[in-house]
């Protein structure tokens, strides 16, 4: 069988707290503990959770802005951490990110033009001309006006900035892109046409996206399989399909309970989640979820439940949901 494009295995991150003289201990927080997946070519992964469960880091040791606690990420079969300098800078070609907020992440020095070309030019020179006919070729690939490459960011909306940023992202080329809340600044009208537009491109060039969101009407419209994280775990990975229409953890049920619903004709299940997302500086013994959950028992307070297949495919950690038989955790 052929390697998946990318290929996250046992990923963990910790941050380490300054601890006082007297902490025997040192404090770290336990930002992402265990993450495994893949993601094929072509293929949307989304991760959905609340703030703090650890999105961002996994976006950012994805993008190796982050060395990992533990843990491999693999490219093509490629192990990250095993490239050298110049192996890192020809990788990073093919693996790009769009972040959330364009205005801070565009330089507001630079005309729209320079800024999807910087990334170009940082491999080859290219001439004014070059540089010209490059930009309006990307600006048009995102359904922006080619006039617009003399503009600076100030000068553009929040919808057109976050185009430019994906401009940016697909001037190299890349196989895939990591988007971390890459609309969740944006207008309803505005986000809509912004995942149109990813959805295009990926029809178009067959580019992988990681997208990452807190927001499950952005996830259900965009993905093709879905990881719910909870407190630095991922708790359940399914496609978008089965997850919506029957979650099986009991926080994804939760959640989606809890997620505002367009049609309330066909909302959908009531479990409210209560109490508050537990410190992941001292996470809670066993399932990090059971002192919210309705369904805990004693089990959940001892083990880590592990990820593992439930009946229709989909991977689920929880005792009680997926009993794993004789697994330890
Ligand atoms: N540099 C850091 N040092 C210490 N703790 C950090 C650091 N960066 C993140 N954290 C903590 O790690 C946990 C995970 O944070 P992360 O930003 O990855 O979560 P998130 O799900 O992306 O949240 P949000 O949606 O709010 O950005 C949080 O408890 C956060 O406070």
């Amino acid at each position: 069988m052929s390697e998946p494009l990318l290929k996250v295995e046992k990923l963990v991150k910790h941050y380490p707290l300054g601890g006082g003289f007297f902490n025997r201990v040192p404090l770290v927080v336990r930002a992402v503990e265990d993450v495994s997946f893949s993601v094929e070519a072509g293929e949307t992964l989304c991760i959905v959770g609340e703030s703090g469960c650890g999105k961002s880091t996994v976006a950012r040791l994805l993008m190796r802005l982050l060395d990992p606690t533990d843990g491999r990420v693999l490219l093509d079969g490629t192990d990250v951490a095993s490239l050298n300098k110049n192996e890192l800078r020809n990788w990073r070609r093919r693996m790009q990110m769009v972040f959330q907020d364009p205005y801070s992440s565009l330089n507001p020095r630079l005309t729209a033009g320079q800024i999807i070309t910087e990334p170009v030019e940082n491999f080859e020179r290219l001439g004014r001309k070059k540089r010209e006919a490059l930009a309006a070729e990307l600006l048009q690939k995102v359904g922006l006006a080619p006039e617009i490459m003399h503009r600076l960011p100030s000068e553009l909306s929040g919808g057109q900035r976050q185009r430019l940023g994906i401009a940016r992202a697909l001037s190299l080329k890349p196989s895939i892109i990591i988007a971390d809340e890459a609309v969740s600044a944006l207008d309803v009208s505005v986000q809509a046409q912004i995942l149109n537009l990813l959805m295009d491109l990926q029809e178009q060039t067959g580019i992988a996206f990681v997208f990452i969101s807190h927001d499950l009407g952005v996830v259900e419209h965009i993905g093709h399989r879905v990881a719910v994280m909870y407190l630095g775990r991922i708790v359940e990975l399914a496609t978008c399909e089965a997850l919506f229409a029957k979650p099986f953890h009991p926080y994804t049920e939760a959640l989606i309970a809890a997620a505002p619903v367009p049609d309330p004709s066909c909302a959908r299940l009531e479990v409210p989640v209560e109490g508050e997302v537990p410190s992941p500086v001292n996470p809670p013994s066993g399932c990090a979820f059971h002192p919210r959950c309705p369904l805990a028992v004693e089990r959940c307070r001892i083990e880590v439940p592990p990820l593992v297949p439930a009946a229709d495919g989909r991977l689920v950690a929880c005792h009680v949901r997926a009993p794993a038989t004789g697994a330890v955790a």
